[in-house]
């Protein structure tokens, strides 16, 4: 049989595909840009006629039907690796929940079973005529996740840009069950526009930077700023190496910043794991030789950052405390993001011979009252998560300034973070690391 004749006798509606879930299984949507849009509706379809079925996912870009259809969850329970905004809104009604990981370990909870699969839906590009579909803009663990799935049926997109991979970029029509056909746009998530703190932050970080070095960025305002900053620099031959590619990179591309061909390892690649962004910045990306996907076990793995001697870490947060310790995913028990790969990163850039992590936020915020609340506090209380623990925090940096936490003492990590505190704040600081005696006789009050 060709490959032809075997993807038409595997093609069937998104209805009748979904038939496959049975009660009590876990369905797998993969993360991000993959997600399956008409399999997702399908199976949102059949609410009332399964129980208990368990589905995974990560970083929502559209409303996902078996969580809008069902919000009683008397059929589905909706659980994410990692909250977009939208995931966000959905844990905060109690209508998904988070699932603690890191992401350089997030195949290795399918592999090592602990993370089960029976019906993985994903969405792939058209087939090829070696009957392989790629999986496009999510590399991520999506080896990890067929392999581990008792059942898999392909979303076929005309829309998912071929992207090149390292390995793990690929399913051929042979080891899948099924396969619909649905060529709504796959999801896009452009670029917030950076606000004047976000600048302020940027300009802070910015001289650090130099010609030849390897950059991981997050998304948000800040990162934005950060690549505008890069964008209309002098600064030449940068590299990239990141879990995800968004806007921020299109602009480096495209600006002749990211020529990748400092890097000692993929060498003339900009490498990433999974991609949330505009479609301008996928069709950059589609059948581009100068970018590659590779699994996030290999992307964000420390001894892979390691050999990226000059690599560059900036990533955003929430608070810190004076102990410098970082919280990034949770405001008191309300749940934010997740640890995302910023632990990874942060972990492979202290491993890096000249490595650098930032780990950057406003220094106060103003809530809804109106009142101003200092990000640098005393000390993690009432449900805040640690993602980086203060032993992996290198520069923390606010609007105020960069200040570096390895190698130095308790009472002087005080002092440089109440440095780049707002200054409404630095004199109570100063008195509650008095109280904890993180405050030695001499330092400046
Ligand atoms: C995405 C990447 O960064 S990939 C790289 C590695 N991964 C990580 O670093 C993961 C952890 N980091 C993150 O998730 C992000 O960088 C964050 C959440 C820290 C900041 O991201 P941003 O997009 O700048 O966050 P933003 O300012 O929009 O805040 C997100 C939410 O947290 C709330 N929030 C943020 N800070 C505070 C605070 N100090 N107090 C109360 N609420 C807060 C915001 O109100 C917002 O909630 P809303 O959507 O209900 O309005
Ligand atoms: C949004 C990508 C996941 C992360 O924050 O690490």
């Amino acid at each position: 049989m060709s490959v032809y004749e075997e993807y038409k006798k595997k093609l069937v509606s998104a209805d009748e595909a979904v038939k496959l879930v049975k009660d009590g299984d876990w369905v797998d949507y993969s993360q991000t840009c993959t997600f399956p849009k008409a399999l997702d509706a399908a199976l949102a379809k059949r609410k009332g006629e399964v129980k208990d079925v368990k589905i995974r996912s990560a970083i929502s870009m559209q409303p996902i039907q078996v969580v809008e259809q069902d919000p009683e969850q008397e059929s589905f329970t909706f659980n994410v690796w990692h909250c977009s905004g939208l995931d966000r809104k959905y844990v905060d009604q109690g209508k998904a929940f988070y699932t603690p990981m890191l992401f350089r370990y997030n195949g290795s909870y399918y592999t090592k079973g602990y993370a089960p699969v029976n019906v993985a839906m994903l969405t792939v590009a058209p087939m090829d005529k070696n009957g392989n579909f790629n999986f496009g803009l999510t590399n991520c663990c999506m080896q990890e996740i067929v392999d581990a799935a008792d059942h898999i049926i392909l979303e076929v997109n005309e829309t998912m840009p071929i992207i090149y991979g390292l390995e793990g970029d690929h399913i051929n029509i042979k080891d899948v069950d099924y396969v619909v056909e649905n060529n709504d746009p796959v999801g896009t998530a452009p670029a917030g526009d950076p606000g004047e703190i976000d600048r302020q932050i940027a300009n802070q970080i910015f001289p650090y930077l130099y010609d030849g070095i390897t950059l991981q960025i997050g998304i948000g305002g800040m990162p934005n700023a950060l690549g505008g900053l890069i964008a209309e620099s002098d600064l030449k031959d940068l590299g990239m190496h990141t879990e995800l590619i968004s806007d921020g990179y299109l602009k480096l591309y495209q600006s002749g910043k990211l020529t990748n061909k400092k890097k000692p390892i993929n060498t003339g690649k900009g490498v990433f794991s999974i991609c949330n962004g505009s479609r301008e910045l996928y069709d950059y990306m589609d059948h581009n030789f100068d970018i590659m996907s590779a699994p996030m076990s290999y992307v964000n793995n420390p001894g892979t950052i390691k050999a990226l001697d000059h690599f560059v870490s900036i990533n955003g947060c929430i608070k810190a405390d004076l102990y410098g310790q970082v919280c990034s995913e949770t405001v008191g028990t309300r749940h934010i993001s997740g640890t995302g790969g910023q632990l990874d990163f942060a972990t492979g850039a202290l491993e890096a011979e000249h490595g650098q992590s930032f780990l950057a936020m406003p220094s106060s915020r103003v809530g809804k009252d109106g009142v101003r609340v200092s990000n640098i506090i005393p000390h993690f209380t009432g449900g805040d998560v640690i993602t980086t623990p203060r032993t992996s925090v290198q520069y923390i940096a606010t609007e105020y300034g960069c200040v570096n936490m390895q190698g130095v003492p308790t009472w002087e990590r005080a002092e440089r973070l109440i440095s780049v505190a707002h200054p409404d704040f630095r004199d109570d600081l100063i008195k509650a690391a008095e109280e904890q005696k993180i405050w030695r006789a001499s330092n400046k009050r």
